[in-house]
């Protein structure tokens, strides 16, 4: 007697069979497409060599990615395509040539996720200790690039990025924004011999409520990074880690509980650096630091010019000046490109009124 279990199988393969040759087909033109695609790119490489112009141009991706999403047929969402093209730009441009990104390390951290999602993967990735770092490297030429952290959606302004930004001649051409999910982990995942938690300030303050109420009575120590912390609690059972699934699966890690951040929409916006400026995308965003004359109604009065000409305000964020003269900088976000009339307008007022006037650059909007 036949095994019906075989017929079935069989009966399967028969119906998948001419399904599969079609997806063959598909995948054959895909591949053909794809690697003409790579040929173009390769010829921007040229021009742009020949030019001396940069490889990577943020805002013509900008571009590309709106196109994608408007001219979608579906099925499949537009934000799985975007995901998607990133990476076959990011293969493309590295036919022209793998840019250089610097990034807080090590592997693992949320910002080698963050510089992954804005860059693709086809890149040479740089790994820096500390912020301060990040900003050394990218002005010294050692990489095009960084990626730094700048605020989160629960901690605010990450400080030591916002105080680098005033000093360094260093412009900002892009942003990304990340969910943050914090994991406890650990090497066996029995947390009964643990003595010490550790990770970064930031994500210590982010599970403030959580570790109160399931380790009130664990010591916890701020580490440079959430993946140097996963590196620690690696090769000693006595130390867990709060840092991504990622990093936990980066260094062999058990998590012992998963999202235990206070706020379930706890996010992360990075910025990415760099010596060039970005030209006009579909959605930019443009960011300032400025300092007032230290008398009343100041900064209603400088910022005027911005309610005139129709410039929305995105972002107000304070730091106190250490110089003598000003209380404090400024740190302002706003709708627009500092190429757009409007804006250059609005912008020049406000330059002429100001204590200090820097511009950080323009740069398209990621949600
Ligand atoms: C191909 C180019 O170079 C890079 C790759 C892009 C792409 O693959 O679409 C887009 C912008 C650049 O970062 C280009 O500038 O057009």
């Amino acid at each position: 007697m036949s095994d019906p279990i075989l017929n079935d199988k069989s009966e399967v393969d028969k119906d998948l069979a001419p399904i599969r040759a079609q997806i063959d087909a598909v995948d054959a033109q895909l591949l053909h497409l794809l690697n003409e695609r790579a040929k173009l790119a390769q010829a921007v490489g040229h021009v742009k060599q020949k030019h001396a112009q940069p490889v990577f141009r943020p805002e013509r991706e900008a571009f590309v990615l709106q196109k994608i999403a408007a001219q979608n047929p579906g099925p499949l969402p537009s934000h799985s395509l975007q995901t998607l093209w990133r990476e076959v730009m990011s293969i493309c441009r590295a036919m022209e040539e793998a840019v250089k990104v610097a990034y807080l390390g090590p592997a693992g951290t949320y910002t080698e996720q963050a510089m992954y999602k804005q860059f693709g993967h086809a890149i040479d990735a740089i790994d820096c200790t500390t912020v301060d770092d990040i900003f050394r490297t990218v002005e010294a030429d050692g990489a095009a690039f960084g990626v730094v952290p700048i605020e989160n959606s629960i901690e605010g302004a990450v400080n030591r990025t916002m105080d680098l930004l005033l000093a360094s001649p260093l412009k900002i051409c892009g942003e990304v924004s990340l969910a943050i999910r914090h994991s406890m982990l650990h090497k066996t995942g029995d947390m009964s011999g643990v003595t010490t938690i550790v990770a970064h300030p930031q994500a210590l303050a982010q599970c403030y409520n959580w570790l109160k109420q399931h380790y009130p009575h664990i010591e916890q120590k701020p580490v440079s990074s959430n993946a140097q912390g996963a590196q620690m609690a690696a090769a000693d059972p006595s130390v867990a880690a709060i840092a991504s699934d990622i990093a936990g699966t980066k260094y062999a890690l058990q998590t012992v509980a998963a999202s235990i951040q206070d706020d379930a929409n706890n996010r992360t916006r990075f910025i990415v650096l760099a010596k060039q400026l970005c030209g006009i995308s579909p959605n930019d965003k443009t960011s300032i630091i400025l300092a007032t004359p230290n008398k009343a109604g100041a900064v209603y009065a400088l910022l005027e010019p911005f309610a005139r000409k129709g410039v929305s305000m995105l972002r107000f964020e304070s730091r106190p000046a250490r110089q003598k003269g000003w209380e404090y900088f400024f740190y302002i976000d706003f709708a627009g490109h500092i190429d757009e009339q409007h804006v250059r307008e609005a912008l020049a007022e406000i330059e002429a009124n100001a204590a200090f006037y820097k511009c950080l650059g323009s740069y398209p909007v990621t949600s």
